[in-house]
């Protein structure tokens, strides 16, 4: 829908009304195209204002009408109708010009924006690319080098930036529809000819070659498999080397072939994902929107290691005042370094003064007396843990929060040393805790839902995407984790390499396959939790099967690798050879390959030749059958939040939607097929056999990932 009225002095003011964000679905796409239609016809109308309702100019086309037909106006004629009309149209942006919004002004003849507004062509972030004239437009407006970057990375911009790229006239902090209105009275006869975007030629610099080489090259690496940065590259090619209309066709044609692709599904599946996370419920029915988190002004993190270093930064960045406590000396003042550091570096970069009166280190849990809540993120160990609550709990005022940032130990267990659980959730941080964006807010089995809330509306305002899910070891992420951990060690076992089974992953589009992955974060993190769990070390009984734990299949491989010292990247060596201790650069190690014919040999087992397709699916399908067992169990809340958590916190690439998602993409069949033939070869390995709700949603015909959240409530509601 589109408003239309005739205001003062010759002015025609069109307002886009599609809230939230204005998007252009075909209704509103109908009514631009009405109301241009009757102003360039008014002879009375001199000059025209585009606008949009609640201060939003536009969030690009409606998202949700991808999945269905194409119905409503064309974009690229409507556009092409506004530029070439004999009447001068003014843009006026508040809030966003986003993707088709952005593509919307820049066939407007002028552009003023509200200095808070921001911009961008985000397209590529949902496998497409800004064909509604965006890469044949902003090219030429704004020449080679800044739409390279701006259209292969979706960035949103700020009008600052904005006006000193060239994409607005004019920034104010005025009502930017009064702005243009009277700059369109004042524009109103001036010719049009240079002011028609498609018209002008586009400025390419001397190394055109080069620079779109480069940047293919670049892209193409930071891509990780995903199509549309390539297409957006070879658009922006086409709008340097071709005439405005043939790069439009070229432009339409890579637009057919990203529209219906499945990563361009995937993509949109995880913009809504994302949204959807953040309606989070309780199994009590306590959700979201009638449950009101508690202000958080003060807080205190508890350890000064790694992650409670990353955790007291972002706390800090988010403004947030901190006391951050330490017991030894030495770690204190390491810690007190290196967040003052972080803090100065990030403040640095955005040219302000870094926040450091907002910051206190202390070495006696007595000082945090006064906080709103806390943050423990000492070392994964119960005793130690259960000692700190217990101190907590006693100086401590009575409504703090407490958090536990453990990455996988009870909840409940904690809880219970307090006396106060209802006010004890999990804030599980993933490494580097300043860097990345996932957040796992558990919630035990006391948690009351003023805490969740609180919990998760901090996770936002320190900038995370946060995920509530329930209490289990290892919660979703790191639960989901073990068994693919589990079959690449197994692969080993049989007769595979690390540098064979990473190289799989990472083709397959992870940042890091799982054995570069476990030397950087350290091998030792895994070592303790397995020791802690009773799977090796001084608990386990000398008479026991060093291939069996608990009547199942255990491979000790990492446990050997820890005895000799080799931690990962800190030690310099783990599954790779790095150039010294702290090196980054991982290299096959013969010592490695020596090791496991070694083991092979002492266990009676026989290397075969292992393709990657066994790699990829025993990895990934067992890692989905336990997220089905998280949906199942009602840990996770539908796949959503799965994919969110293996997106943001362990780099499952984005293009592929999330292992949910993909498992839907690949066919729910065909897991179940190859989940029960290795199963069958696997007899003794029980994260092999598929869980009963991957097994119904096949009986029922294998619904959409969209439709399983009300499958699973129908399931539960049955039991
Ligand atoms: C030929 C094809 C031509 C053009 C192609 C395109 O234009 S593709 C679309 C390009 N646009 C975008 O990618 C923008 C997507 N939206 C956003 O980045 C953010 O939503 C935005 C606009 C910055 C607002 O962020 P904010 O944090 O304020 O709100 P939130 O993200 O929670 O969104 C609020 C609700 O609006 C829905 N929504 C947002 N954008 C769109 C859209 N383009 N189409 C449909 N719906 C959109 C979003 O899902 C939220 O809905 P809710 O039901 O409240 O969860």
């Amino acid at each position: 829908m589109a408003r239309y009225a005739h205001i003062k002095d010759s002015v025609a003011l069109i307002t886009l009304t599609n809230p939230p964000v204005n998007a252009l679905s075909a209704a509103v796409r109908h009514g631009i195209t009405e109301s241009v239609t009757r102003a360039l016809r008014d002879p009375t109308v001199k000059a025209v204002v585009l606008c949009g309702e609640n201060g939003k100019f536009c969030g690009g086309a409606d998202i949700r009408e991808f999945a269905g037909p194409m119905t409503g106006p064309a974009f690229v004629p409507m556009l092409d109708d506004i530029e070439a009309g004999d009447k001068p149209v003014v843009a006026a942006i508040e809030g966003m010009a986003l993707g088709g919004g952005l593509e919307l002004a820049l066939c407007c003849h002028y552009r003023i924006a509200h200095s808070k507004a921001r911009l961008g062509l985000p397209e590529v972030t949902l496998g497409l690319l800004p064909a509604a004239g965006g890469t044949q437009r902003l090219p030429r407006l704004i020449g080679i080098p800044a739409s390279l970057e701006l259209i292969t990375t979706g960035r949103h911009i700020s009008a600052q930036e904005a006006l000193k790229l060239g994409i607005v006239d004019q920034v104010t902090d005025k009502n930017a529809c009064e702005v243009a209105v009277e700059f369109a009275q004042r524009v109103m006869d001036k010719p049009l000819e240079s002011r028609r975007v498609s018209q002008q030629t586009v400025q390419c610099p001397p190394d055109l070659e080069a620079l779109l080489e480069n940047t293919m090259v670049q892209v193409k690496k930071r891509a990780r498999g995903a199509i549309a940065p390539v297409a957006c590259v070879k658009a922006v090619r086409a709008a340097a080397t071709l005439p405005y209309k043939q790069g439009m066709e070229r432009e339409r044609d890579m637009m057919g072939t990203l529209f219906n692709s499945g990563q361009a599904r995937a993509l949109q599946y995880f913009f809504f994902a994302q949204r959807a996370v953040g309606k989070w419920s309780l199994p009590s029915g306590a959700c979201w929107n009638n449950t009101k988190p508690k202000p958080v002004h003060r807080a205190a993190v508890i350890g000064l290691g790694t992650m409670g270093r990353g955790i007291t930064v972002s706390l800090v960045a988010a403004g947030v005042s901190v006391v951050a406590v330490e017991v030894g000396e030495k770690q204190l003042q390491a810690g007190k370094q290196m967040v003052m550091a972080i803090l100065e570096r990030q403040a640095q970069k955005k040219g302000v003064a870094a926040p450091l009166d907002l910051l206190r280190f202390s070495n006696n849990l007595k000082d945090i007396g006064g906080v709103d809540l806390v943050i423990e993120a000492v070392f994964e160990d119960m005793a130690l843990k259960k000692q700190i609550f217990k101190e907590l709990s006693s100086v401590c005022k009575i409504d703090t929060l407490l958090c536990t940032n453990t990455s996988g130990l009870d909840i409940d267990v904690l809880a219970s040393i307090t006396g106060r659980p209802q006010q004890v959730v999990g804030m599980h941080f993933f490494a580097p805790a300043h860097m990345m964006k996932l957040l796992e807010v558990v919630h035990g089995r006391h948690s009351s839902p003023e805490a969740v809330a609180t919990a998760m509306s901090l996770g936002k305002k320190m900038g995370k995407v946060s995920v509530a899910v329930g209490n289990c070891p290892g919660f979703v992420g790191n639960r989901m984790l073990m068994p693919y951990v589990e079959q690449a060690n197994f692969l080993l076992e049989e007769g595979a390499t690390p540098e064979q089974v990473d190289q799989a992953l990472e083709e397959f589009g992870f940042a890091m396959g799982v054995f570069r992955m476990s030397d950087l974060s350290g091998l030792d993190v895994g070592w303790r939790v397995r020791k802690e769990a009773g799977l090796t070390g001084p608990s386990v009984a000398a008479t026991e099967s060093p291939r069996k734990r608990q009547g199942r299949r255990y491979g000790p491989i990492a446990d050997l690798i820890c005895e000799q010292g080799r931690l990962g990247q800190k030690t310099g060596c783990g599954w790779y050879l790095y150039d010294r201790p702290g090196g980054r650069e991982a290299k096959p190690d013969p010592w490695i390959r020596r090791f496991l014919e070694e083991y092979r040999t002492k266990h009676g087992l026989k290397a075969r030749a292992i393709d990657k397709q066994e790699i990829l699916d025993r990895c990934l399908f067992s890692l989905i059958n336990e997220g089905f067992r998280a949906l199942e169990d009602g840990i996770a809340a539908g796949p959503e939040d799965v994919d969110v958590i293996y997106v943001f916190g362990y780099s499952w690439p984005r293009h592929m939607g999330g292992p949910m998602f993909y498992a839907g993409m690949v066919g729910l069949a065909r897991v179940l097929e190859r989940l029960e033939h290795y199963h069958q070869a696997h007899p003794d390995v029980p994260s092999l056999q598929p869980s009963t709700l991957l097994r119904r949603l096949v009986a029922s015909g294998s619904p959409p990932v969209q439709q399983w959240r009300g499958f699973i409530k129908r399931m539960r509601s049955q039991l």
